[in-house]
C-alpha cells in the first residue's frame, strides 16, 4: 500500500503559539508591562511592506505595543544607527527588528551589531548566535524561522535525537541557526549548499530534510528518503506569480512521511515565533 504523506499544518501550530502568546501578553499587561516591538523598514520594497504590515497587525491583535518605522530608501547608515539607539533606550520597546533587505548604502552586519542583544528579536546579533552555537544556558533570542520549525517538529512528535538531518542552505537567518538547533537537539546534521557535490544524494540521506535555498522546486520526490520529514522554507514565486516552495510538493506525496506546505507551513510559524520572542524579551528584560 502506498504511503500517505501527512501535511504539517503550520497555520494550526501558529494559532496555538499565538494563543499562548496572547495569554502571556495579558499577564504582563496586568503586571504593568506591555510587550513592545519596533519594526524598522527602509525603502518601499513591496514584499517587505506586506510582511511588515502583517507583523504589525499580528502584534496589535495579540495585545502588544507595535511600532512600524518607515524610512526612505535614501536613509543613511548614521540615520539608521541613531534610530536604533533611540529604540535601544526606549523602555516601551522590548524587541527591535530591522527588516531586510536593506539598501546598499547600509552595512547590514553593522546594523545587526548595533541592536541591544537583549532587544534582538530576530536573534541575529553575534552575541546571541554565539550563545545558540555554544548551547549556552539561560535566556536569549534565537532566529525565529528555525525556532518555529523546531516547534512544528515537536507538535508533530518528530524528535531529532539520533536522526540524520540535512539542512540545505547556510544563511545566517535560516541554515546556520537551523543546523545549530538540530545539533543541540542531538540530530546528526549535514549542512549542504550550492557547492555541495551530489546534493540530491545527500538530501536523500535525511530523516529530517530542511530546504532553505530560494530555488523553486530544487528538491522533488525522488530526492526524498521514504518516510522523511520535509520542511520547506522556500518562499518562491512560480511562473504565474503564485507562492511556491523549494520542494516540489506534489511529487513528494506518497514518499515523504510529513511535509510542510507553502504557503501555510514555515511562514505562519515565523511570525508566531517572532511574537513569542517579543513577549519573552519583555519578560526577561531587566528594564521593565
Ligand atoms: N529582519 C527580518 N526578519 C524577518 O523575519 C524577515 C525579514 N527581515 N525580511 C523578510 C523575511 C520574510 N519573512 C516572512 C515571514 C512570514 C511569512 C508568511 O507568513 N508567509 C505566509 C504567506 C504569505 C503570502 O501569501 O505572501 C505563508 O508562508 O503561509 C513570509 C515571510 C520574514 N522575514
Amino acid at each position: 500500500m502506498a504511503r500517505v504523506t501527512k501535511i504539517i499544518d503550520g497555520k494550526a501550530v501558529a494559532k496555538q503559539v499565538n494563543e499562548a502568546t496572547a495569554k502571556q501578553v495579558a499577564e504582563l499587561v496586568a503586571q504593568g508591562v506591555q510587550p513592545g516591538i519596533a519594526v524598522i523598514i527602509v525603502g518601499e520594497d513591496p514584499a517587505s511592506q506586506i510582511y511588515v504590515r502583517n507583523k504589525n497587525r499580528k502584534a496589535t491583535k495579540l495585545g502588544m505595543h507595535s511600532i512600524v518605522r518607515q524610512l526612505p530608501a535614501t536613509t543613511t547608515q548614521e540615520e539608521l544607527l541613531a534610530i536604533i539607539a533611540e529604540y535601544n533606550a526606549d523602555d516601551q520597546i522590548h524587541g527591535i527588528l530591522v527588516q531586510s533587505p536593506l539598501p546598499k548604502q547600509i552595512n547590514e552586519p553593522l546594523i545587526t551589531m548595533a541592536i541591544d542583544p537583549q532587544k534582538d528579536v530576530d536573534g541575529f546579533h553575534p552575541a546571541n548566535v554565539g550563545k545558540l552555537v555554544t548551547n549556552f544556558p539561560g535566556h536569549y533570542p534565537v532566529a525565529n524561522t528555525p525556532r518555529g520549525i523546531m516547534t512544528m517538529l515537536k507538535a508533530y512528535d518528530v524528535n531529532p535525537a539520533g536522526k540524520t538531518a540535512v539542512v540545505i542552505g547556510r544563511s545566517t537567518i535560516v541554515g546556520k541557526p537551523m543546523a545549530a538547533l538540530l545539533t543541540n537537539a542531538n540530530a546528526t546534521v549535514t549542512v549542504a549548499h550550492s557547492r555541495t557535490r551530489h546534493l540530491k544524494a545527500v538530501a536523500k540521506t535525511a530523516d529530517i530534510l530542511v530546504v532553505a535555498t530560494g530555488i523553486t522546486h530544487l528538491i522533488s520526490g525522488e530526492d526524498i528518503k521514504p518516510g522523511a520529514t520535509v520542511i520547506d522554507v522556500g518562499m518562491d514565486r512560480d511562473e504565474n506569480g503564485k507562492l511556491t516552495g523549494d520542494v516540489d510538493f506534489d511529487s513528494a506525496q506518497g514518499i515523504a512521511g510529513l511535509i510542510t506546505p507553502v504557503p501555510g507551513g514555515v511562514g505562519p510559524m515565523t511570525i508566531a515565533t517572532l511574537m513569542q520572542t517579543t513577549v519573552e524579551l519583555a519578560k526577561w528584560s531587566d528594564r521593565k
